[in-house]
């Protein structure tokens, strides 16, 4: 089994509930960062030891949150010693509007993953966009960067789509499925 941590932060919920799915999927360990944009005690051991690297953030004013970026600034560390290289990396964010800017988030996932000398996995889904497309049907938000959830600014995290969620996992399930051929 490929060791597969999904490292994220979440303001209000529902990027965690996004974690949950896409760990849920994958196998994997959550490891949150705190309101302070810390890691908890062993966080960065647990990173180190991984195989795959996952991160979420939502998106807040087009990019990540403040503490994910503390965390990312704080990842130089592992930077200067190029210590997570060849590892996989894959993202998902979580905003409020349909679009929102979403990609300029995962974007910087992937920049931050490619400074780390890692791989990047995208999401290998097709987008539901025919005119028979549903809101729940599986990546209907339509991203292949990384997993994207749209969830109405009123909504709580049990509002979440479940279509989003089930989206979230499948991006998981595909992470522990390139983890592996990736091991061998
Ligand atoms: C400071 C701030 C900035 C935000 N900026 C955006 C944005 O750029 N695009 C968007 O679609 N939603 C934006 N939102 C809405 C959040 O992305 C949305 O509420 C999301 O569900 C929050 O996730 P969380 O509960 O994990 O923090 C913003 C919210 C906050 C608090």
């Amino acid at each position: 089994m490929p060791d597969i941590v999904v490292v994220y932060h979440s303001g209000y919920g529902h990027t965690q509930r996004m974690a949950q799915a896409v760990a849920e999927g994958a196998g994997a360990q959550l490891l949150a960062i705190d309101a302070d944009g810390n890691l908890p005690e062993g966080g960065w051991e647990r990173l180190d030891a991984a195989d795959a690297i996952v991160m979420g953030s939502p998106t807040y004013m087009g990019g990540v949150s403040w503490q994910f970026k503390k965390f990312a600034d704080a990842s130089s560390k592992r930077w200067f010693a190029q210590a997570w290289k060849d590892k996989l990396f894959a993202g998902f964010t979580n905003s409020a509007t349909m679009n929102g800017d979403k990609l300029s988030t995962l974007h910087y996932l992937f920049t931050l993953a490619m400074q780390h000398g890692g791989v990047w996995v995208g999401t290998g889904m097709m987008p539901s966009n025919t005119k028979a497309a549903q809101r729940n049907d599986v990546n209907y938000v339509g991203s292949s960067a990384g997993a994207m959830a749209s969830t109405p600014a009123d909504a709580s995290p049990a509002e979440m789509l479940p279509g989003d969620l089930e989206t979230a996992r499948r991006f998981g399930q595909r992470i522990a499925e390139v983890a592996a051929r990736w091991a061998r």
